[in-house]
Formats: C-alpha cells, sequence, structure tokens
C-alpha cells in the first residue's frame, strides 16, 4: 500500500468554454492520476453544489488536500471519499464544491489503479466484474435547456441495442447523427449543434421524432442490427410549478395528460428509454407511468434521483422508475456513485451512467459504466470531448 503524496489543483477549459476543476493526485511510490469535474446545464435541485471552480479549488487545497496527502492509502477509494466528505462536512459538498470533490475523488481512483499497474475499470470492479459492455446512448437531436430554438424535449437518443459490439455500437450512433444531417438537408432545414454535439434544428417534436425514427430504420439497414430510440424529456425544466404543467411552447399538458402522452410515444416509437419523462419531485406520477409502461421500457430518473441514494430509497418504496442516471458529480465522489448503482441493482433498477452536458477530455465514466456492468452509458455521439468517452469505450473492448 501506497500513500497519497501530493493533490494538486486546477482551474481548466470545458467543452461549453466554462472553467472547471482539474485534479492531479501522486503517491509515494510514483502512482498518478488526473481527472476533471464536468457541469450541467439542465441541473437537478437536489444536485450537490458546484462552486465556482476558484473558489471550490481554494476550499478544497484548504480543507480537504491536507486530509489526503500522507493520510490515505492511494487504491482505498472509500478512505479518499471518506476524507472528502470529512473535509466538507456537509451533506451537499457545499462547502469544498463537488466539482473539487468529483475531480479529486476520479484522480485518486486512477492514481490506485496506476500504482497497481492495472486499468482504472479493472481497479474499480475487480478481477471478476462483469464481461458485458454498456450500450452507448447517443443524443442526435436535442433542444431544451442545451439550444435555444429547438426541440422542447432535451435529447432524442440513439441506441443500438442489437450492436454485437461496443465499437459497432458507437459507430451506428454515429451513422444515425450522419443520417439525421443528411434528412434535414433533404427537407431543407438548417441545424447548428447543440451543448452535447446532437444536431438542433428548429422543429417541433412531432417532426423530430420522424427524422430521428427514419434516420435510426435506414442505419439498422445499413448495419443489420437493432437500433432503437430512447429520449431524455428533462422533464423539470418543461414543468411550470405554479400552472402545475408541462410546457411545450403553445401547447401545455398537465400531469395525467403528460403520463398518457410519454405512454403513446412509447407504444408509438417502440422506445427502449425515457429519462426524467416527469417532474424531478413528482414521484406519484413516475410511479404511474412505471406501472403502465415499466415493461417495456425503462424509466430513468436523473433529476429525480440526482444519483443519491437517499432518493433512490424513495423511488423504490414508491415504484417510481426503473431505472437510474449515475452521475458523479450529482453527488461528489465515485463511492457514492458505486453505493446508487449497487442500491439499484439490488432492486431491479437499470444504473445508466451519463456524461454531463458540459464535459472535458476526461474518460472516467467509461472505465466506470465497464467496472460496474451498466447496461447502458448516455455520453453522445459525436465531438471530442464525447468520443473521450466512446473512444475508450473501443479501447477497454479491445483489450479485455
Ligand atoms: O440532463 C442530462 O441528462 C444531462 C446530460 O445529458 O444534461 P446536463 O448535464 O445539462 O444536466
Ligand atoms: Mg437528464
Amino acid at each position: 500500500m501506497t500513500l497519497i503524496a501530493d493533490v494538486s489543483l486546477r482551474r481548466i477549459l470545458d467543452s461549453r468554454g466554462n472553467g472547471t476543476v482539474e485534479a492531479e493526485v501522486t503517491t509515494d511510490n510514483g502512482g498518478f492520476g488526473r481527472a476533471a469535474a464536468p457541469s450541467g446545464a439542465s441541473t437537478g435541485e437536489y444536485e450537490a453544489i458546484e462552486l465556482e471552480p476558484s473558489e471550490a479549488i481554494a476550499k478544497a487545497r484548504e480543507l480537504a488536500v491536507p486530509r489526503l496527502v500522507g493520510e490515505v492509502f492511494a487504491g482505498d477509494q472509500r478512505g479518499v471519499d471518506q476524507a472528502l466528505h470529512g473535509a466538507d462536512s456537509t451533506d451537499d459538498f457545499s462547502k469544498i464544491g463537488a466539482n473539487s470533490a468529483v475531480a479529486i475523488s476520479m484522480a485518486a481512483a486512477k492514481a490506485g489503479a496506476d500504482t497497481q499497474g492495472i486499468p482504472l475499470y479493472q481497479h474499480l470492479g475487480g478481477a471478476f466484474r462483469g464481461r458485458n459492455f454498456p450500450v452507448p446512448l447517443g443524443n442526435v437531436v436535442g433542444g431544451g435547456e442545451h439550444a435555444a430554438d429547438a426541440t422542447h424535449i432535451q435529447e432524442f437518443l440513439a441506441a443500438p441495442v442489437g450492436a454485437p459490439s461496443v465499437a459497432d455500437a458507437v459507430f451506428a450512433n454515429a451513422a444515425v447523427h450522419q443520417e439525421v444531417h443528411d434528412i434535414l438537408t433533404e427537407r431543407g432545414i438548417a441545424a447548428g449543434k447543440g451543448d452535447e454535439g446532437a444536431w438542433a434544428p428548429s422543429v417541433d417534436d412531432a417532426e423530430a421524432f420522424d427524422i430521428v425514427a427514419e434516420a435510426t430504420e435506414r442505419v439498422e439497414d445499413e448495419f443489420g442490427f437493432e437500433v432503437r430510440m430512447g429520449l431524455d424529456v428533462a422533464g423539470a425544466e418543461l414543468y411550470d410549478n405554479e400552472d402545475g404543467v408541462y410546457s411545450y411552447g403553445d401547447r401545455t399538458r398537465d400531469t395525467a395528460e403528460q403520463i398518457d402522452y410519454i405512454a403513446d410515444l412509447v407504444d408509438e416509437y417502440d422506445l427502449v428509454y425515457v429519462e426524467d419523462p416527469l417532474d424531478e419531485n413528482d414521484y406519484e406520477a413516475f410511479a404511474d407511468l412505471t406501472n403502465q409502461v415499466g415493461e417495456e421500457t425503462l424509466i430513468c430518473g436523473d433529476d429525480l434521483f440526482v444519483t443519491n441514494t437517499d432518493r433512490l430509497a424513495e423511488g423504490i418504496e414508491q415504484g417510481a422508475a426503473n431505472s437510474i442516471l449515475i452521475k458523479p458529480n450529482q453527488i461528489g465522489t465515485l463511492t457514492d456513485a458505486f453505493d446508487a448503482i449497487e442500491l439499484a441493482v439490488e432492486n431491479g433498477y437499470a444504473p445508466v451512467v451519463s456524461h454531463r452536458s458540459g464535459e472535458t477530455e476526461d474518460a472516467t465514466i467509461a472505465h466506470l459504466a465497464v467496472a460496474t456492468d451498466a447496461p447502458f452509458i448516455k455520453t453522445g455521439a459525436v465531438g471530442g470531448e464525447r468520443t473521450a468517452k466512446l473512444n475508450e469505450l473501443i479501447r477497454i473492448e479491445d483489450n479485455a
């Protein structure tokens, strides 16, 4: 066992051009790990707190680094993450910032892997981790908080569930992304890209469904395996707390109508995955919808659960959703993310590991998904900060 010898922190750029926290951890025997915090735009109300990067760095240097250097063994991930919690002493990382916490937690895990000379997924998952690879969910059309004047639904996702390998799946999603562009061009619709690299055309949601359905069909034909469709509705962003309705521009739906609308979409488009179809405070509506369509599709809680075991336990109790999105920066440490995955799996909830809309080249989530045998990973379809994770999955598969 070798102790953590140094933790250094700096402010670097994320994919939106904002600052974020990068951490480097070195160990007594020369082990090294580097990781950076991502950042959300459609953040959940109950997420751990991200501080302004310089402030997060200053606080972590003052409070967390002294508890780690010379104190905790590299590779003892629970020890690292306990030290971070001890340094912060709040339940939402509002003192040192979840951005500092998650960067240090992930960098320490990489340093722990490095000291043992093994890949991160093996360090996190152990020698007897599962042999499965996650199906990548690729965002091909999007709007909501990620692009102005585009769809109301935040993300239209390609899900190549029939792909024989991760590499095939990754290329299929990129092909769907390209097909969408071809179809937009055929229809004379210009489109820029949103924060995650998805096309952000100024079309209504019905037309986006039509375009993505056609694109996935074309790619299914070309690749010869099943490519389905998924969604991140980001329902909390559509929900108007005062009026109790979901707003789609001029059209509104009350909660019962929203549940019917989503259930119809699941049928009509054979959706394999629906994230946050309802407001983040409405466990009951999540439970109603899960009752209706939970056999056919994954109803995933992102803003609903925020990778938090307490909120997940409440969901399990009520039968709300059957899947949880796992974003380490929503909760602040890898240990907390692992605990959420464990609780989910024990209760038949599918864990889906996810990027954020603001990202860096950091590829930790690719290793996390493989280590935990997660059935899906949501990490975009194209764009450097997205391909960093996708290409890492291809490398892991190639070397496994
Ligand atoms: O809502 C989401 O699932 C994420 C990632 O796609 O977006 P953000 O990081 O903006 O919360
Ligand atoms: Mg989401």
